[in-house]
């Protein structure tokens, strides 16, 4: 029985998963028979790599069925922006940004050659303007240091040219297997304060990666239902999206936050885990 309108439906019994499923068609996973499509914030990994851990957990998916925010950048740096050819691409982040922006050919910078360093004062002037830096992106980099912030911020105040600055996502927290810890959005934080100048956004919720995503994948609205753990990311995203979307308690939301009559961000549905659907083959 559908929950009045604005107020999340719970779905609890293999009659409930299985009115669900005949609803829709497509179905966007944050990563975490029907068409499934990872869409992930994650930016840490190329979809190439993702294959290869979905593979590992038993799950075959291939590069065209994941649609993750360091693909969106790279995209969006390519088709929307033009990005020069003779231009590179700072990096804060991890090698699936790396990868994702050499394989759209574009050259990058910092990832990993900053990692580890250690800054000194005395290592003030040796950081340079560089003139071939057309653009910072910024995902989560677990190595994040001074050195990457301080070099960031020199290209993004380079006063003889506009350089892009351009977050691959803006999660404040991610969770991991023992509890949630800081995200993209609270890591380049003190770059955003110290520049006074605010980031594109490319991940959920944002226009970019919506855009992006129903230019890449053709699929019926009224068909395609998001699936997430996070309000403001993932079904914020779908609710922007006009689909319908479907919350699991598995991750970083929690059912109280989305039964809140203050919560402006509501899912259509409600779900303990995704594994539940498990029990509709059983039945
Ligand atoms: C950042 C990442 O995003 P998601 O895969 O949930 O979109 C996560 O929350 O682990
Ligand atoms: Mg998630």
């Amino acid at each position: 029985m559908p929950s009045p309108a604005n107020v999340p439906q719970k779905l609890s019994t293999v009659e409930d998963y299985k009115e669900f499923l005949d609803k829709y068609d497509t179905f966007m996973l944050d990563c975490d028979g029907k068409k499934l499509v990872f869409v992930t914030n994650n930016s840490t990994l190329s979809r190439a790599n993702y294959v290869k851990k979905f593979e590992k957990l038993g799950i075959q998916a291939s590069e065209k069925d994941i649609f993750s925010s360091a693909f969106a950048t790279a995209v969006y740096l390519r088709n929307i922006l033009n990005f020069p050819s003779d231009k590179r691409v700072f990096v804060i982040g991890e090698s699936g940004i790396v990868d994702e922006l050499k394989d759209v050919g574009i050259e990058s910078t910092g990832a990993a050659d900053d990692s580890g360093a250690v800054m000194t004062h005395a290592d003030f002037g040796s950081i340079e303007q560089d003139p071939t830096i057309g653009a910072v992106v910024c995902g989560f980099d677990i190595n994040i240091n001074y050195i990457k912030l301080a070099k960031a911020f020199k290209y993004l105040s380079n006063p003889d040219q506009k350089v892009h600055f351009i977050l691959t996502n803006n999660d404040t927290t991610f969770p991991a297997p023992n509890g949630i810890y800081p995200g993209t959005g609270s890591l380049v934080q003190p770059l955003i304060t110290a520049l006074g100048r605010e980031p594109l956004v490319m991940g959920k919720p944002n226009k970019p990666m919506l855009d992006c995503f129903f230019s890449n994948y053709h699929t019926d609205p009224a068909r395609t239902c998001m699936v997430g753990d996070r309000l403001d990311t993932d079904i914020d995203f779908g609710a922007q999206g006009n689909i319908a979307t479907l919350m699991v308690l598995t991750g970083v939301s929690t059912e109280q936050e989305a039964m809140d009559p203050e919560q402006p961000i509501k899912p259509t549905y409600i779900i303990p885990s995704f594994g539940e659907f498990a029990k509709v083959e059983k039945a």
